[in-house]
């Protein structure tokens, strides 16, 4: 799905009005009732509700959502913020409209700000899409007050002071949500990692925004969803064999690191390639066999490190490498000539990503259209540079997917996947137990198996990618996150398989 940026939303919020020939106000209300539903399966009434409220329509949805609230039995109490000669039309409206029974109070100064306790439910209504500017002033101090309250909060839309899709100037307050419940779509601003503190968990709750809009708005930031991760995946044939669905190689392990081969390579098998080599370090010869029947082994001529590559490159789809290499100097000329030899599909890992980083020969050689690169954040530093921020990491990412007509999968909470074109997909699968040594060598052998099995680059990442996250949320039903190791994600590959097969 497409991620909208703050003006294109703006742009389906007309849209939407012009073609369902209704009203603003109405789709406030919608707004209001969807987030009410939403706050109701949270909190239950007998908490008390804050509701702090800016001059915009955030603002206007507070009013709405104080207004439904009290109709549900919550205790509400609204707080008016900013200047009264500023605030929208629909703020206005639903101002009228809150019932004389709810407390209302304008706050002209911090000495108006109300005691807050950690029981109280605030609901930040100060600003959303519409903010223009950092947020300074009374404004910053309220902001301030509520994130050292302690109080459960809950953003409207978007935390108030938090830029929708470019970086905030450091200046801004940010409200510290504990929790944003957004509309739609969710923003760009939540996939970044700097935003963590400030996003909390985040909801989407549809209002129905115009689906003729946003399918031809362009974009080059979409997220991942179930849905069209099932569309990619390629049905089994009956009439098949293991010759239909590829020959993989992975070059792997050195001597102390053989473990990332041996999850590499079951990785790989369990997601769904007809053949495997291994190839690894003569002392990796006892330990493949052993732990991996199902793979074909062949080793290196050196003991503990790889020095070379096997004969007949060409027979096979796909080459996964850098699980557990290292990074001597006979590696790195194996690697060198693998790059200007092989004519198959490279997934490129770990050490190998770190060698081909300290050499600008090496990236020159990088053949187009065929590599994916699957680093964590400092492998992506040491390849691409050093960024500010996160939004210039994007778009140092997609600059360098350009340069060299590579893939990137950059690993974390919401792994990003640029294609050469520059567009880049947000994962939504995964959870914190995989932060754990052995989850980046299986992703790696996923990849290989599925690029071998003739899927496009790009869908093996998008599709490698969310299996990927998926077995980690099925791993951690059965062993939770703390407790999580490589293996559990491997164990519950065959069932993110299943899931995303069945209707
Ligand atoms: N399509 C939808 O998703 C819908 C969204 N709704 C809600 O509307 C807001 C966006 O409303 P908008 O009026 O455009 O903007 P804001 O309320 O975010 O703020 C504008 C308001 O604030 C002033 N302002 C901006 N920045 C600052 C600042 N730093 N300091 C002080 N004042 C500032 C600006 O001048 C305006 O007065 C969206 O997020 C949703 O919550 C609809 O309800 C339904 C459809
Ligand atoms: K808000």
């Amino acid at each position: 799905m497409k991620i909208l940026s703050a003006a294109q939303t703006r742009e389906a919020d007309a849209a939407t009005l012009q073609y369902e020939e209704i009203d603003s106000l109405e789709l406030m209300e919608r707004a209001a009732l969807a987030f009410a539903s939403w706050f109701e399966n949270k909190f239950t009434p007998q908490e008390h509700v804050y509701i702090f409220c800016g001059p915009g329509n955030n603002g206007g949805d507070g009013l709405a959502v104080a207004r439904i609230l009290s109709q549900r039995q919550y205790h509400v109490k609204v707080y008016l913020v900013g200047d009264s000669q500023n605030t929208s039309q629909d703020h206005n409206v639903n101002l009228q409209r809150l019932p004389d029974t709810i407390t209302r109070q304008t706050l002209h100064s911090p000495t108006d700000f109300p005691p807050l306790h950690p029981a109280t439910c605030v609901i930040d209504a100060l600003f959303g899409t519409g903010l223009n500017r950092p947020v300074t002033g009374l404004f910053a101090a309220l902001i301030d007050y509520l994130n050292n309250s302690g109080s459960c909060i809950t953003s409207i839309d978007m935390p108030s002071g938090l830029y929708t899709d470019s970086q905030t100037p450091a200046e801004s307050a940010i409200v510290k949500a504990n929790y944003t419940v957004s509309f739609e779509l969710p923003k760009l601003a939540f996939f970044l990692p700097q935003h963590e503190q400030f996003v909390g968990a985040w909801h989407v709750v549809q209002i129905g925004l115009s689906p003729a809009f946003i399918a031809t708005a362009p974009s080059d930031f979409h997220f991942a969803t179930t849905q069209e991760a099932k569309k990619l995946v390629k049905p089994r044939r009956k009439f098949s064999h293991k010759g239909t669905y590829g020959h993989a190689l992975l070059l792997c392990g050195s001597y102390g690191k053989m473990g990332a081969a041996v999850l590499a390579a079951r990785s790989c098998l369990r997601s769904g390639v007809g053949l495997l080599t291994m190839h690894v370090p003569e002392a990796g010869y006892t330990i493949l066999q052993t732990a991996v029947p199902e793979a074909m082994t062949h080793t290196d001529r050196h003991q503990k490190y790889l020095s070379e590559l096997p004969e007949g490159l060409e027979k096979y789809s796909a080459i996964g490498l850098g699980p557990g290499i290292g990074t001597d100097k006979m590696t790195k000329a194996a690697l060198a000539q693998l790059l200007t030899t092989s004519t198959s599909p490279i997934v490129i890992d770990a050490d190998a990503i770190n060698i081909i980083a300290t050499s600008d020969k090496l990236k020159a050689e990088l053949p187009k259209h065929k590599v994916i690169f699957t680093p964590h954040p400092k492998e992506f530093e040491r390849l691409v540079g050093k960024a500010k921020n996160d939004y210039d990491r994007l778009q140092d990412m997609k600059e360098f997917c350009r340069e060299y007509s590579c893939y990137i999968c950059l690993k974390g909470a919401n792994t990003a996947i640029c294609t050469p074109e520059g567009t880049i997909y947000f994962n939504t699968t995964g959870n914190a137990g995989m932060a754990t040594g052995g989850t980046g060598d299986v992703l790696t052998g996923i990849l290989t198996a599925l690029v071998a099995q003739n899927y496009s680059l790009e869908q093996a990442c998008l599709l490698g990618v969310f299996a990927h996250g998926l077995a980690g949320d099925l791993a951690s039903q059965k062993v939770g996150e703390i407790g999580m190791i490589a293996s559990d994600l491997i164990d519950h590959l065959p069932q993110a398989f299943i899931a995303l097969t069945t209707a």
